[in-house]
């Protein structure tokens, strides 16, 4: 069986280590979701070519536990750019410590926003 290829740029990739837990084993919810912002937040940097914020994050789905060891990817894909902002769906893949093919874990939308040097929106060329 082929691997199925996961969606869009992978932007990060990283394992899963003892201070990512939560109290039952597994990965911390939050831990995962900062993965994914600070992947989107890489795509929208390239994409907007310089400074951006996190303005909202949407639709998170959590499909199957993440544990130690296990090493996570992020995809990003360009879904919308507007005027000055930026949206972006994420997907964290998972594969075990022990190997295997990779499978979806969480993805969401995230929207950022391309930041001036006043800290103020600024346009984003199309
Ligand atoms: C709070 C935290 O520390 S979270 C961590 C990091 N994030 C931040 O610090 C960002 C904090 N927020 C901010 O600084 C401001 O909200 C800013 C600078 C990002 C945006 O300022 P605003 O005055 O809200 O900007 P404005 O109303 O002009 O909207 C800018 C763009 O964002 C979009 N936008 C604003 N809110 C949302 C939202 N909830 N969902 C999707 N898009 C949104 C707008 O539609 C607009 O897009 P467009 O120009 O492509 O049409």
């Amino acid at each position: 069986m082929t691997e199925q290829e996961p969606p869009g740029l992978l932007t990060i990739r990283t394992i899963a280590m003892p201070s990512d837990l939560n109290y039952e084993g597994d990965v911390f919810g939050g831990w995962l979701l900062s993965q994914m912002d600070l992947a989107g937040g890489i795509a929208a940097r390239w994409r907007a070519k310089g400074r951006v914020a996190t303005v909202a994050i949407e639709a998170m789905q959590f499909h199957t536990p993440i544990r130690m060891g296990d090493e996570v990817s992020c995809y990003c894909t360009e879904v919308k750019v507007g005027r000055t902002s930026l949206t972006f769906r994420v997907e964290a893949w998972v594969r075990r410590r022990d190997g295997g093919a990779q499978e979806k874990a969480t993805h969401g939308t995230f929207t950022f926003v391309a930041i001036g040097p006043d800290g103020r929106p600024r346009p984003v060329c199309p």
